[in-house]
């Protein structure tokens, strides 16, 4: 029966096809005793054998269509399974305490798990930890008899229909065969939904239910641009949305002519418009939809990419790559966010009650400089190739930026001195996110170069609305006068130090904001690169003139978002 369930429109474009449950199955078991202990080790090592050829193809696909390193997990996954010190003590304990092979694996994985979490001062056995834990699930779903979802093994078109996403779940689906996503939580501004949309990936999230109202196989068509989801689509419907997915591909077709025309208003008022990347490979996107410049280059992907710390070379070779592709034109490079929804298996963080108010970004790297300095080194080392902007994450205080800019200025120092050429012209800036410090943008104007201004975490914590929790995301407002009035400010700060602002929160492309932030004179405008054409259609159309009108209403009249939506309209009409 035809279902419809309304979520929040997190990536463009429409899809239709059926959907792939990444979800995972019940795998509770009971210890139980055993007779036959040689019948029950057939069992183990039937699931062991399974469990390793499943692997083996995962790996495979993996390399295929995500690249050889991707697929380098699953190799240590398959060293742990072929290592008799593991395999043999789940055997031996099913012998000697005649207990069931569920029950072993669970005791002999927990106890190395344990051993290797405990060796704080090693992340490359922690992050082992992390590795027996994924393998012994594997095993233990074979002993089940239940199949784990294989998001590496979609070889047909799909919709991947998940409880959540995690950045790096969505960094190992395949374009070609995924069609699009609907999860059940998550907000527009959380990462999984950013990276849908370098990605290109149709995407709805927060639909609250979507787990629970579909079944694997069942079709489905995903509205991207509405957040309709609708599920077992009758053949009307279905015709509906392919017309639907047809006028936006002309719709696309149209802002694509656009491609090498400069960012220039109705009255001829030229503003950047640049786009936001996480790894080099999404600079494909960017130079398809013809980006004037990388605004904010999210570095901690390349940390999350990577199986231990990435080295400085490793890090030097992947700026250089964006800063050489994108040369003469510039690339920020944002020094590492973790922290929050990001993570690194290498680099266990504390259990925090508050991650998103707690030990992240600017905070960790000031706190563990070793990592900081290693990054700024590779930073500076391929600033020789490009124009580099550099912008610290989550900076609350002006000592904040002072320790991580006298940090900078003395590896390059160091630099200089060995000989090494670096390049004259880099820009020091910071992300405004912290309300403390768009506040006192005025005073911070004095110390940078540049201002970015991170919408997504700004909104998030004026508003106190988790910017990934679909029960608050109704606060969520982009357009809310607070905002309006803080985003103003820090621009109107940074230009009477003549210094620039730009914005690289994901309200930078959005076609109600644009309007206002034109009127307010902001310099920089940094979105997902396939937001740059529709943006630089709308800029067209729209004189700087009348928006000032429209920004001097919507900051010192309007009394909510609602109004300001309202505002836009009747302005841009
Ligand atoms: C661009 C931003 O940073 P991130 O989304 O990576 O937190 C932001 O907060 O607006
Ligand atoms: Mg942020």
């Amino acid at each position: 029966m035809t279902k419809q369930l309304k979520g929040i429109a997190a990536s463009d474009g429409i899809a239709t096809a059926k959907a792939y449950m990444l979800v995972q199955p019940d795998l509770s078991f009971n210890q139980s005793s055993i007779k036959d202990a040689d019948a029950e080790v057939q069992r183990l090592h039937s699931a062991l054998k399974q469990s390793t050829e499943e692997l083996q193809l995962i790996r495979d696909k993996a390399a295929e269509s995500l690249g050889e390193e991707e697929a380098q997990v699953f190799d240590a996954h398959m060293m742990i399974l072929a290592d008799p010190e593991f395999t043999g003590a789940i055997e031996s304990k099913v012998k000697d305490d005649k207990i069931n092979a569920e029950q072993a694996l669970k005791d002999v994985s927990d106890t190395f798990i344990s051993m290797f979490e405990a060796m704080t001062d090693n992340p490359y056995m922690q992050e082992r930890a992390a590795d027996i834990r994924d393998v012994s699930t594997r095993v233990l779903a074979h002993l089940l008899g239940r199949a784990l979802p294989n998001p590496a093994l979609i070889d047909s078109e799909v919709i991947v229909v998940a409880h959540d996403l995690t950045p790096s779940d969505t960094a190992q689906l395949n374009k070609k065969y995924v069609k699009a996503f609907v999860t059940d939580i998550g907000g527009r501004t959380a990462h999984s939904a950013i990276m849908a949309r370098s990605l290109e990936i149709p995407a709805v999230v927060g639909t609250k239910s979507i787990t629970e109202d579909v079944k694997d196989g069942q079709m489905l068509t995903v509205d991207g641009l509405t957040g309709d989801v609708t599920i077992d689509p009758t053949d009307d419907q279905v015709k509906a949305s392919q017309k639907e997915a047809a006028d936006y591909a002309a719709q696309k077709a149209e802002w694509a002519t656009l491609k090498t025309a400069k960012s220039i208003t109705a009255d001829g008022k030229h503003f950047t418009i640049a786009a936001n990347i996480g790894t080099p490979k999404d600079l494909d996107g960017v130079l398809a939809n013809g980006a004037e410049a990388v605004g904010l280059y999210r570095s901690e992907f390349l940390y999350m990419d990577s199986a231990e710390l990435p080295t400085e070379d490793d890090q030097f070779e992947a700026y250089k790559q964006v800063l050489e592709t994108m040369s003469p034109k510039q690339v920020v490079v944002r020094t590492m966010d973790i922290g929050g929804d990001k993570h690194l298996p290498y680099l266990p963080l504390p259990e925090e009650q508050n991650p998103f108010l707690g030990y992240r970004a600017i905070r960790i790297s000031l706190d563990r400089d070793d990592i900081f300095r290693t990054q700024l080194r590779a930073l500076l080392r391929a600033s020789a190739y490009g124009k580099l902007g550099i912008m610290f994450p989550m900076i609350a205080t002006i000592a904040e930026f002072e320790a991580a800019k006298k940090i900078f200025e003395e590896e390059k120092a160091k630099l200089v001195a060995d000989g090494v050429k670096i390049g004259d012209d880099i820009e020091l800036g910071m992300m405004m996110e912290i309300p403390a410090a768009a506040v006192l943008a005025d005073q911070f104007a004095k110390h940078v170069d540049f201002f970015s201004i991170g919408t997504n975490d700004l909104i998030g914590y004026t508003m106190a609305a988790d910017r990934g929790n679909e029960r608050v995301s109704y606060l969520y407002q982009p357009y809310n006068p607070s905002i309006l009035r803080l985003v103003k400010h820090i621009i109107d700060a940074a230009h009477k130090e003549g210094k620039w602002a730009g914005m690289c929160g994901e309200a930078a492309g959005d076609p109600v904001m644009v309007p206002i932030l034109l009127g307010m004179g902001l310099d920089e405008y940094s979105m997902s690169a396939s937001s740059v054409l529709k943006v630089r259609s709308l800029m067209k159309k729209l004189s700087t003139e009348d928006m000032k009108k429209l920004a001097d209403k919507a900051v010192n009249e309007s009394e909510s978002n609602d109004d300001n939506i309202k505002l836009v309209e009747e302005f841009t009409k």
